[in-house]
């Protein structure tokens, strides 16, 4: 089935008096609006908006993250942590998008299985912060929430959450997918150029230890088109939109009911996922997802609880559907060993057939010795190496990564082969939350992962460069 045509038979349609009725449960991470008739009207004009999405694509992305939870496919999730409206531009997006394209091409051939293209991208507005506010001197303002919430800028006017932002993220999201879906289809993602781009990637000398893998996609590419295969069929792909479904007052607004079934679906994203610190058994975001039929993902930090994952499994996926919930596992290079065996163990021995992913960021964040909120290029490597050694061991499968990266020259996580030093952090720290891995240190973690899928399929776990 194309993304891009739903019949109209496929498509939601709005019909509120047949929407959930939602539990009044407590919510983490919401802002103190100050003006209530103003979020009144927001609401409003997001209840009687289009939907950015089809119930249809959705269920295709279930099928496809099934196959995934069955090792027949692998999925890619990456974008920013937080996006922001002046980065929806032509360049900013087709700048993330070629990033993620190039990526899937090297981890298609490392996986040998299709890789599922997934966006943090087209929603990823909001964001839940460790304190409310930010102090810089003696002056104390609420903190930044995402650009669905407040503004950047450091003054009391832009802090101040501002309900019309949630209808400029649902439009600023609009646009943005309508650019992903014409890349996406209209020919930029042909798998020749972006295996072209790639060659580029390895001309330069730093990732001269790549060319191996390189060239076999080279000879891969040649061996297809000897064999008569049809490159014009690649010159589009599937991509799905993705974001954390933090922002109550976005979300409830932008749920539909799909015609087809009569089940609700939110229509903000194809997939949405509960963060570490909005996962609360009881609260309202565990309540939300468990009433959406989209596949939708959970974080799952190193103080969860085994059993308490079974009672989450037992709310969001009562019927064990594979392809429905995603745990993304975030436990830092440190805790891997020790914290994800004993939840994955139990998990699978409960039945429950969820994807394990692997988030190398969130559990890696530290401040440099200059004052920067960065992490470690080895780290993330050495966590998502550890993610394939326990699924390994245990006769799992890891099911994807989950990777916060961005498609230009950002100066914001240290090292990889371009080797980033502490003092280079500030020439290019453009990131309004947590710090991305840059375009070529996205491509050099797609190479490295290439390398433990390929290891991995030969009963290895350990990259040979
Ligand atoms: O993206 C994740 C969180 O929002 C982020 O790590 C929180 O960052 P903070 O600790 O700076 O608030
Ligand atoms: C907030 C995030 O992560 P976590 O919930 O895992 O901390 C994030 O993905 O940006
Ligand atoms: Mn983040």
């Amino acid at each position: 089935m194309s993304i891009i045509s739903p019949t109209l038979s496929a498509a939601a349609s709005h019909e509120p008096s047949s929407l959930p009725q939602w539990a009044d449960l407590p919510a983490a991470q919401q802002p103190q609006w100050p003006d209530q008739d103003a979020l009144a009207a927001a609401r409003a004009e997001l209840a009687a908006a289009p939907p950015l999405v089809f119930a249809g694509e959705c269920d295709v992305l279930r099928q496809r993250l099934a196959a995934a939870s069955r090792g027949e496919a692998f999925l890619l999730q990456g974008g920013d942590c937080a996006e922001m409206f002046s980065a929806a531009t032509a360049d900013g997006i087709r700048d993330r998008i070629k990033t993620i394209l190039q990526m899937a091409a090297v981890l298609t051939y490392g996986a040998s299985t299709p890789v599922i293209k997934v966006g943090r991208i087209a929603g990823q507005y909001a964001k839940p912060r460790s304190s409310g506010s930010e102090t810089r001197g003696d002056v104390t303002l609420p903190a930044y929430r995402g650009d669905m919430v407040n503004d950047f800028a450091f003054t009391q006017e832009s802090r101040t959450p501002d309900p019309r932002r949630l209808v400029q993220a649902y439009h600023t999201s609009a646009s943005t997918l309508n650019l992903v879906r014409a890349f996406t289809q209209g020919g930029f993602a042909d798998l020749r150029h972006v295996h072209e781009w790639n060659r580029g990637f390895i001309a330069n000398s730093a990732y001269a230890r790549y060319e191996s893998i390189a060239s076999d996609i080279d000879r891969a590419m040649k061996f297809m088109a000897a064999c008569g295969a049809d490159f014009d069929a690649l010159r589009a792909v599937e991509f799905f939109a993705s974001h954390e479904a933090l922002l109550l007052d976005y979300e409830k607004p932008l749920t539909r009911i799909d015609s087809r079934t009569g089940n609700p679906y939110a229509v903000s994203g194809h997939f949405l996922w509960v963060g570490e610190r909005t996962r609360q058994l009881d609260g309202a975001h565990l309540d939300f997802v468990s009433r959406i039929h989209n596949p939708i993902g959970m974080k799952v930090g190193p103080t969860a609880d085994p059993d308490e994952l079974m009672r989450v499994i037992d709310k969001l996926d009562p019927e064990r559907e594979p392809g429905r919930l995603t745990f993304i596992t975030r436990m830092g290079a440190g805790k891997i060993h020790d914290a994800l065996p004993r939840i994955v163990e139990r998990v699978t021995s409960e039945g429950a057939k969820v994807v394990w992913v692997c988030d190398p960021m969130h559990g890696n964040t530290f401040e440099s010795s200059t004052g920067y909120k960065t992490r470690e290029f080895d780290d993330i490597i050495a966590e998502v190496q550890g993610f394939f050694e326990v699924h390994q061991g245990l006769g799992t499968i890891p099911g994807g990564i989950h990777v916060e990266l961005t498609g230009t020259d950002v100066t914001e996580c240290l090292g990889g082969s371009e080797k980033i030093l502490a003092g280079d952090l500030e020439k290019r720290y453009e990131t309004a939350c947590d710090p991305r891995l840059n375009h070529q240190q996205s491509l050099e973690l797609a190479f490295l992962v290439a390398q433990m899928l390929s290891a991995r399929a030969e009963g290895l776990t350990r990259p040979t460069v």
